[in-house]
């Protein structure tokens, strides 16, 4: 009962078993249902602290789960015209204060997919607002397509609240990076990745006696020369290549910068800059000012920040105790080689928590796709997130594993799944399709057309559409969510994919490869909020085994 259990359904909840558990506690109070799942998977809750006798009982942070104070007329306006989400009225106590608090440095939120950091990010951001008349506030994520969904959740959020409204951009990072270069220095050039490619392979093809290959070459111009914006063969010499595992002696690094000098001088000569040269520049122009473009910044997908960004955010913040409010998750890494942030300034030791209710992912999905990931995953600078401990809020059926025979077995296989969706009840956009990347789009096409459906495919720019089921890389399927998820092409040569493996140099970047592979079947499998099919043609993926392992 100290767990909030209601005395009538005492015993109950003592005969329940694992299939009878969800039922019952779908009648009980939400923290009394969060002590009861912790101790299912073997986990100690500790009985909430009780409040002191003339204390305000709405003050209580389980009280706050089923009480909203409101505090002036456009709230209660609001309250009274719009169904609420839950999201935008109840936060967990653990979600509420991390909203609230004042930190004295930059702040991490973490958390297995589905914890509820985006919504943190953005009831942070609506709350320095709120705290701090006058401010601005920068709320940000990886691609355009999400930062609209953050704000079209923010205009929800503060509807009947313009002048708090207005004070919070909502944009992507490099929308941020694009809008203050343009502002600053006139619209950036950004060099694409074919000329890129072009350029350092023109390079190589200049310079004798070295046997890098072009992959090779592109990778350490993106992760080390680009990434950390060296101008200098001393930089070069000198840098500890964090990220980059394989060993390079001097000579051979001699010939290397004279390739990364050619492609810099092939960037300039063209006046073409590349994301890292914008928020480099615009790092240094924050040098010795105190004007600042925006007095807070709250990033979601913070994983996936890459070393000018970070640097960009630390120069941005420096001296302001909540300047900074990351949310990310470290399994979720699919973009960015991993690289200190504490050297460029950005120390959460200490202001680093984790969250571990899951809203979206049903029991069953959640528990096969945390398999997929090592149960902690660390940072550079040593910060460990654990993912034990994790629950989900609701049951639901076990994910359906489907190994066929060829490419039209899948496709009859998944189109008839799909079908069985739609029948359901589950509307066309309630469905995500997810491939491991563009080459196998055309088997998720097929699929969505044997379901007689229409598809749309996602990506930076294109979003979500009523009344047609989304196909989209992994890559895009971050920070998303749908009712019924199908992860198809599950291939063993296609994930991890053969062509990364084949071309790392040595085993630590194999590791990196293995690394950034799972954590992009496991962003794809957690979109799922009740239903997940994952298929692949015979033999599948080695990762599919590590899915099923136990069931
Ligand atoms: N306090 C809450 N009450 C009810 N629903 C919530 C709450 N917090 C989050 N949710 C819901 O849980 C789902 C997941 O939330 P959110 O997208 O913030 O998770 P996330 O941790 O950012 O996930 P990911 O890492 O996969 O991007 C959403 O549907 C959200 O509305």
């Amino acid at each position: 009962m100290a767990f909030g259990v209601p005395e009538e359904w005492v015993n109950d909840v003592r005969a329940a078993t694992e299939d009878t558990l969800f039922d019952i506690i779908e009648h009980l109070p939400q923290e009394a249902q969060e002590a009861l799942l912790k101790l299912a998977v073997g986990e100690k809750p500790l009985p909430p602290e009780p409040a002191p006798a003339l204390a305000d009982p709405f003050a209580h942070p389980d009280a706050q789960r089923r009480f909203r104070v409101l505090t002036n007329a456009e709230e209660l306006k609001q309250a009274l015209d719009y169904p609420w989400d839950k999201w935008a009225v109840f936060l967990h106590p653990a979600q509420a204060e991390l909203v609230e608090k004042s930190f004295s440095g930059p702040t991490r939120v973490s958390g297995s997919a589905g914890t509820g950091k985006t919504i943190v990010a953005l009831h942070r951001a609506v709350h320095l607002a709120r705290a701090n008349p006058g401010s601005t506030v920068l709320l940000t994520t990886f691609s355009r397509a999400l930062a609209n969904s953050l704000r079209v959740k923010l205009a929800s959020l503060v509807a009947g609240e313009p002048s708090i409204a207005a004070r919070i951009v909502v944009k992507a990072i490099s929308t941020v990076g694009y809008d203050l270069y343009s502002e600053r220095f006139g619209q950036p050039q950004i060099a694409a990745p074919a000329m890129i490619r072009s350029l350092v392979t023109k390079a190589a093809s200049e310079i004798e006696g070295h046997r890098f290959s072009t992959h090779f070459l592109v990778g350490e111009w993106e992760d080390v020369v680009d990434a950390w914006q060296l101008r200098s063969w001393d930089e070069y010499r000198d840098v500890s290549r964090l990220g980059r595992k394989t060993r390079i002696g001097g000579k051979q690094r001699e010939s290397l910068w004279s390739i990364f000098e050619r492609v810099r001088a092939g960037l300039v000569e063209r006046r073409i800059v590349t994301w890292s040269d914008v928020f480099g520049r615009l790092t240094d122009s924050l040098v010795g000012k105190s004007a600042r473009p925006y007095d807070f910044a709250v990033i979601d997908e913070a994983q996936d920040l890459g070393v000018a960004e970070a640097r960009f955010f630390a120069a941005m913040a420096v001296g302001r105790g909540d300047g900074l409010f990351f949310a990310g998750d470290l399994g979720q890494r699919i973009f960015q080689q991993p690289f200190s942030w504490k050297a460029l300034g950005l120390d959460v030791r200490g202001r680093s928590f984790t969250l571990r209710i899951n809203y979206r992912t049903s029991h069953q999905i959640r528990l096969h796709a945390d398999r997929l990931l090592p149960t902690t995953v660390s940072d550079v600078d040593g910060n460990a997130e654990g993912r034990r401990g994790t629950v989900s809020m609701f049951d639901g059926p076990p994910p359906m594993v489907v190994a066929c025979a060829d490419a039209s077995n899948e496709c009859s296989v998944v189109g008839d799944w799909i079908s069985a969706r739609l029948k359901d009840g589950c509307s066309p956009s309630e469905v995500g399709v997810f491939v491991r990347s563009d080459a196998e789009l055309k088997r998720a096409r097929a699929a969505v057309k044997a379901a007689g459906a229409r598809a749309v495919e996602l990506n930076d720019k294109v979003e979500v559409e009523n009344g047609a089921v989304a196909i989209s890389t992994m890559h895009f399927a971050k920070g998303l969510e749908f009712r019924s998820v199908v992860v198809m092409a599950c291939d063993d040569d296609i994930i991890p994919q053969s062509d990364r493996i084949e071309s790392v140099a040595d085993d630590a970047d194999l590791e990196e490869v293995y690394n950034t592979e799972r954590h992009l079947l496991y962003v794809a499998c957690t979109r799922a909020r009740d239903h997940l099919l994952v298929t692949g043609i015979t033999p599948v993926s080695e990762f599919v085994d590590d899915f099923l392992k136990g069931s």
